[in-house]
């Protein structure tokens, strides 16, 4: 029998606090022992109707883990990491794009025998553009479309003055450019267009429109992948999440499949 799992988290917002009360109420191979959260209090509130409830621990603590997920803001993305790929853990990132910059943790991983697997998160169809790169690509489009509020707070935008909140008739373009550009720019609202890039032809090469429109309540994301096997064309239509508009109620429960594939007996897709 395979051997069971244990969990880490960091962060117990829209993906992390989801995914900590699956995990409590009980997944066959993986067992939640510790999380990290900023307000060490809030969290003691959240874990209170926990069955076994995990330590709260600080992030050098997690890597106690055999896995660690990071759920938390951009900006602890790498201290997270360092942690889990040092002591050579399973390291499980939601904020992928965070990761575009920093692929020499990669290298680190290969040295302390860590994995980095980056699950598909709000997005859907990496199976087949992961097998689509294994042979020749033309190209991958991304599409991305959010209400207004899903985009509020990024950096781009507020270089660039753009008020997306004055967006109230039109669907308007914000950004295009590629999956490495946006990554910087928007680094908590498009971290599909990062995993996009990794299981494809890479962030120089992966195209993305990022949409503002008032017509939308679903973070919406549309594949295109011209490839000389296949050409796909996939949608995403995500509820935000109550906690947390910009992240879509799908990418906790993405999370959770990913880590169940860890262990299962039986997996299916690749
Ligand atoms: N890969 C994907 O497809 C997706 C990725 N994401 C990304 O995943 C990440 C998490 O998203 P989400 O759960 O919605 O974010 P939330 O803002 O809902 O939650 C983040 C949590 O991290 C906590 N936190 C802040 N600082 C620290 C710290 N120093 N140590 C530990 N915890 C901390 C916050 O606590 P507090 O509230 O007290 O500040 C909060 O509970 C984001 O970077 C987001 O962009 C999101 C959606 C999809
Ligand atoms: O990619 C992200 O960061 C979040 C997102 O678009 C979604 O949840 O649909």
């Amino acid at each position: 029998m395979a051997r069971t799992l244990t969990v880490g988290i960091a962060g117990l917002g829209a993906i992390g606090l989801h995914l900590a009360r699956a995990l409590d109420a009980g997944v066959d191979g993986l067992k939640l022992v510790a999380v990290a959260a900023r307000d060490h209090a809030k969290a003691q509130a959240n874990l209170a109707g926990f069955r076994n409830r995990p330590a709260i621990v600080d992030i050098a603590g997690l890597a106690e883990a055999d896995i660690v997920v990071e759920a938390a803001p951009a900006a602890i993305f790498e201290e997270v990491a360092k942690a889990a790929i040092a002591r050579g853990r399973i390291f499980v990132p939601s904020s992928c794009g965070a990761l575009l910059p920093r692929m020499h943790l990669v290298e680190e991983a290969r040295k302390t025998g860590a994995r980095i697997i980056v699950p598909t998160g709000a997005l859907l169809g990496l199976d087949a553009v992961r097998a689509a790169a294994e042979g020749e690509v033309a190209s991958v489009t991304i599409e991305t479309r959010k209400p207004p509020r899903g985009l509020v707070g990024a950096p781009y935008l507020e270089q660039h003055g753009i008020d997306v909140l004055a967006v109230k008739d039109e669907k308007t373009l914000v950004f295009k450019g590629n999956a490495y550009d946006a990554a910087q720019g928007f680094p908590a609202n498009v971290n599909v267009a990062a995993a996009l890039a990794l299981a494809g032809i890479g962030p120089q090469r992966t195209m993305i429109e990022i949409w503002a429109d008032p017509h939308v309540t679903r973070n919406t994301h549309t594949i295109r992948v011209e490839a000389a096997a296949a050409r796909l064309t996939m949608t995403i239509e995500n509820v935000p999440s109550e906690e947390n508009p910009r992240t879509g109620k799908i990418t906790p429960l993405s999370i959770l499949a990913c880590l169940r594939g860890l262990t299962s007996t039986l997996k299916v897709g690749s």
